[in-house]
């Protein structure tokens, strides 16, 4: 088994840990870490400020070099290579970033033929490759504008092009759509996606949007001082995070907190009797396609009172939340919660006394 993940993976680090000494300071900013990407993959890793993202991301290209661990992209061992290999394997990732970090003295077109300048291809075929990679990002009418008379959607369209020019396989994208408001963060995400399946990328995202990996991420790695504390299936970690910051991440791209705290100011939910439970089901895959809810009136006597529900789809998943008041004897909602367990439904009883307004 662990041998096909190797086989698949066409980034492989291991146990990569990154120091940095500021003045007698040494700050651990990647701290052993694992992580295996699949070739076709889009990951996503997602992280507070601060938590080593960046850092981790530049080891893939060797941007920043690992005080220890292995780089293995491509089935090679990229910290063992001679420097003119290594050169050429660099060439095969590409990266974008926040600010786009293009050249404002330098047209559009030029912009995206420089990496070209000292490849061994003819001037017609740069020219030809560089407007083909326009067309393909959609600005074939700019060639000839500079990057102060773009939007920020547009010059990351330029910035995309540029990586795209050596044909990378791997492209690393580190928070590219941090700086643009969601409608053009929308429409980069759909350009990534549909680039990934077109020249059959891999895409390595950081983000510290849950929203963007829930757009277009099929894995995601939870990043938090310099360590991977939770990582898997996009829609699971959606659905069953493990770890509390996990859960927050998730918790801001869903309206489950403003829906709990609006269920919390209800006087009937505050002052629930006995025989009833406030609680929360995740849903995930054909679970949410089954009419549970309706069996266990049927089967256990015990009514849910629905105050809030959501599906989602997720990498092609149907993902669902609810919130909603059990009522029926004690052991019937037990049991309730159980068979919904069984049945791949995450289930929880919600304390109010938790829910403050500050984290709505
Ligand atoms: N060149 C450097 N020298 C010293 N410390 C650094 C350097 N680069 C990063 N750090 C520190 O390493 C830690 C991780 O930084 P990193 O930029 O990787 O985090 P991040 O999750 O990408 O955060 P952000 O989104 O704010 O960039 C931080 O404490 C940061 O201050």
């Amino acid at each position: 088994m662990s041998e096909q993940i190797q086989k698949d993976a066409i980034i492989d680090l291991k146990n990569i840990s990154v120091v940095f000494h500021k003045d007698e300071a040494a700050i651990k900013a990647v701290d052993k870490v694992d992580l295996q990407i699949d070739r076709g993959d889009i990951y996503g890793i997602i992280g507070y400020s601060g938590a080593g993202k960046s850092t981790l991301v530049r080891v893939i290209n060797l941007l920043q070099r690992p005080t220890s661990g292995q780089v293995i992209v491509n089935n090679e061992s990229l910290l063992d290579l001679p420097a003119k290999q290594l050169r050429a394997s660099r060439k095969k990732i590409g990266m974008i970033f926040q600010h786009f970090n293009l050249m404002d003295s330098r047209t559009v077109f030029n912009n995206v033929e420089y990496p070209l300048l000292h490849e061994k291809i003819s001037k017609v075929d740069r020219q030809k490759r560089v407007s083909e990679l326009l067309e393909t990002v959609g600005l074939s009418t700019y060639a000839k504008s500079y990057p102060d008379q773009l939007s920020g959607g547009q010059k990351q369209r330029v910035a995309i092009a540029r990586a795209l020019a050596s044909n990378p396989d791997v492209l690393i994208s580190d928070e590219a759509t941090s700086a643009l408001d969601p409608k053009t963060t929308d429409s980069i995400l759909k350009l990534l996606k549909r680039l990934k399946q077109e020249l059959n990328l891999t895409i390595v995202l950081i983000t510290h949007e849950m929203n963007v990996i829930k757009t277009i991420c099929h894995n995601v790695a939870v990043i938090e001082n310099g360590s991977i504390i939770e990582q898997g299936p996009v829609s699971k970690v959606f659905t069953q995070p493990k770890k509390k910051l996990t859960a927050d991440f998730v918790d801001t791209s869903t309206n489950i907190r403003s829906a709990l705290v609006r269920i919390k100011n209800d006087v009937q939910v505050r002052n629930l009797s006995g025989g009833q439970k406030l609680v929360q089901l995740n849903f995930i895959g054909n679970s949410s396609k089954q009419s549970l809810i309706s069996e266990l009136a049927r089967d256990y006597h015990v009514d849910a009172n629905i105050l809030f529900a959501n599906v989602d789809q997720i990498d092609g998943v149907s993902v669902g939340y609810m919130i909603a008041v059990l009522t029926g004897p004690d052991e019937a909602i037990e049991e309730s919660i159980s068979v919904l367990q069984q049945n791949g439904v995450k289930t929880s009883i919600i304390d109010l006394t938790k829910i403050t307004e500050e984290e709505a």
